[in-house]
C-alpha cells in the first residue's frame, strides 16, 4: 500500500491540504534538519582541517627553530671564543669539514699556534659519524668549537662571515671516496659542486673578503700517462665523477677568482693517510679486516701490474695546508667587485714516492704481526687510476713544502693509533 506522503496528487482534497501540508512541512523539517546537520558538519571539518594546518605549520616553524643546531647569543659566544688569535700576526679560519680526517688536524695545528680556528660540518654518514663526534670532542678539547650545518646552507655562512671576519677559509668539506660515486652520484655534485659554489658566493660577499684554500685532488689527472704529474699537465681526462667534480672545482674557483678577486689556492692532495683517518680508504680497511681476519681485496692492474698511490702522510698535508694559508696572499675585492688581480694557484702536495698496494698490505702486516687473507682481483672499471706521483717543485719553491714521512714510518703510526683507538691488544691482535 501506498502511503499518503508518496502520493503526490491524493484523492481526499482536504485530508491533501492538510496532509500535504504536513507533509511538505515534514519534508521541509527533514531535509533542514539534514542540510542543517551537513552543514555543522562541514563546518565542523573546515575547523578540524585549519586546526590541523595551523598546528602544522607551528610545528614546521617551532621545529625548525627549535632543531637549529646553529644561531642564538650563547652560539655566537662560543663562534666568537673560538675564532680568537691567540698570537701576534695570527689569522681566523672557518675550517669547512673541521671533523673529518684532514679538517681537523688542520684546525688543531692552526689552534695550537695561537691562530683563531671555528670548524663547520654536517657529520653526514658517509662513513660511520661516532668517528667524526669523536675528532669533534678532540677539537673541543683543543678549544676549537665545530658548527653543526652544512656548507651548502647560505643563511648559515653569511652568519659566521658576520660574527667573525675570517681572514682565511680552509675548504676541506668534500664528497671523497674515488668509487662510491658509482652508488652516489649526486652526493659529489652537492657536496663538491653546490657546496663550493654557495661558500665561494659568502666569500665573495664578505667583508673583507677571505682569502681560500682548498681540497682539490690527484685525481685531476685521471687518464694521464706522463709521471710525475705536474700542476702544468692537463687534466682534461677524469677517470671518476669524483675526478670530475674536483676538476670542475678549479675551473670554479678561477672563475671566482676572475670576477670577484678572492684569492684561491687549491691543493691536489694524493692519497692521505693517517692516525684519525678515513675508514673507507684502502690502508684503513685492510687494517681492520686483517684484525678481524677477515679477507681483503686487492685489486690489480692490466697485464697483472700491481696499482700503486703516492701516499702522503697527513702531518705533511697539515703543513702544506699551514704553509698556503701563510702564503695565500690578499682577496682584492670588495662588495661584490674585484679592485685588482688576486693570487690564484694550485699544487700538488704528494710525497714523490709511489708505492705498490701490494707493499702497502705486507707493510701492515708487519705492523699487525698478522698475515692478511688476500683476495686479488682485475681492478674493476669504476674510476680507479693505475698509479699516481706528484711532482712537487712548485710547493717546495713557493710553501717550503718538503714531505718527511715514508710509509713504513707513516702506516706505524697510524697502526699505533688505530689499535689504541679500536681497543685492540696489538701483539695478539685481539679485541680487548
Ligand atoms: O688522491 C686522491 O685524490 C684520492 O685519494 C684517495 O683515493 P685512492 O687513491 O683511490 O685511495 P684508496 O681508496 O685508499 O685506494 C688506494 C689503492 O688501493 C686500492 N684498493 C682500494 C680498496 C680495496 O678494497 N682494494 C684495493 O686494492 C685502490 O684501487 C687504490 O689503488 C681518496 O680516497 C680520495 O678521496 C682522493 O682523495
Amino acid at each position: 500500500m501506498r502511503d499518503l506522503e508518496d502520493d503526490p496528487f491524493p484523492s481526499t482534497p482536504g485530508k491533501v491540504k492538510i496532509e500535504r501540508a504536513y507533509a511538505v512541512n515534514r519534508q521541509f523539517n527533514r531535509c533542514f534538519a539534514s542540510t542543517s546537520t551537513t552543514f555543522l558538519w562541514a563546518l565542523f571539518l573546515v575547523a578540524l582541517i585549519a586546526s590541523f594546518l595551523s598546528f602544522q605549520s607551528f610545528v614546521d616553524t617551532s621545529s625548525r627553530y627549535f632543531t637549529a643546531s646553529w644561531g642564538g647569543i650563547q652560539w655566537e659566544k662560543q663562534v666568537r671564543t673560538s675564532a680568537q688569535i691567540d698570537r701576534p700576526g695570527g689569522i681566523s679560519v672557518l675550517v669547512t669539514g673541521a671533523a673529518g680526517f684532514v679538517g681537523s688536524h688542520v684546525a688543531v695545528n692552526l689552534k695550537k699556534r695561537g691562530d683563531g680556528v671555528v670548524g663547520l660540518d654536517n657529520f653526514n654518514s658517509y662513513y660511520d659519524p661516532s668517528l667524526k663526534k669523536a675528532r669533534k670532542a678532540r677539537l673541543a678539547n683543543n678549544g676549537i668549537f665545530v658548527v653543526e650545518g652544512d656548507v651548502n646552507d647560505a643563511r648559515l655562512l653569511a652568519k659566521l662571515f658576520d660574527v667573525v671576519a675570517f681572514t682565511h677559509v680552509m675548504h676541506l668539506a668534500a664528497q671523497a671516496g674515488v668509487r662510491y660515486a658509482i652508488e652516489n652520484p649526486s652526493s659529489y655534485v652537492h657536496s663538491n659542486i653546490a657546496a663550493l659554489v654557495t661558500l665561494l658566493e659568502a666569500c665573495k660577499s664578505a667583508n673583507p673578503q677571505p682569502a681560500v684554500v682548498w681540497a682539490s685532488s690527484s685525481s685531476v689527472y685521471g687518464l694521464n700517462e706522463k709521471v710525475p704529474f705536474s700542476e702544468t699537465d692537463k687534466t682534461d681526462r677524469p677517470a671518476s665523477l669524483y675526478a670530475a667534480t674536483k676538476k670542475a672545482g678549479e675551473e670554479i674557483t678561477h672563475a671566482y677568482n676572475h670576477i670577484y678577486g678572492l684569492s684561491i689556492t687549491g691543493l691536489r692532495f694524493f692519497t692521505v693517510y693517517g692516525p684519525w683517518g678515513r675508514p673507507d680508504m684502502a690502508y684503513f680497511s685492510f687494517t681492520r679486516n686483517i684484525l678481524q681476519g677477515k679477507p681483503i681485496t686487492v685489486y690489480r692492474g692490466k697485464d697483472r701490474v700491481d696499482l700503486a698511490r703516492d701516499f702522503t702522510y697527513i702531518d705533511d698535508i697539515v703543513k702544506g695546508c699551514v704553509a698556503s694559508l701563510d702564503t695565500s696572499g690578499k682577496s682584492t675585492g670588495s662588495g661584490g667587485k674585484k679592485r685588482e688581480p688576486a693570487p690564484y694557484r694550485i699544487y700538488n702536495l704528494g710525497n714523490t714516492q709511489p708505492v705498490t698496494v701490494p707493499t702497502l698490505v705486507s707493510i701492515l702486516e708487519k705492523h699487525l704481526k698478522l698475515k692478511a687473507k688476500k683476495n686479488i682481483v682485475e681492478m674493476p672499471g669504476n674510476g680507479d687510476v693505475p698509479f699516481t706521483h706528484a711532482n712537487i717543485s712548485h710547493a717546495q719553491k713557493d710553501l717550503g713544502y718538503k714531505p718527511s714521512t715514508d710509509l713504513q714510518t707513516g702506516l706505524k703510526k697510524f697502526v699505533k693509533w688505530y689499535v689504541s683507538y679500536h681497543g685492540y691488544q696489538r701483539e695478539v691482535g685481539r679485541k680487548l
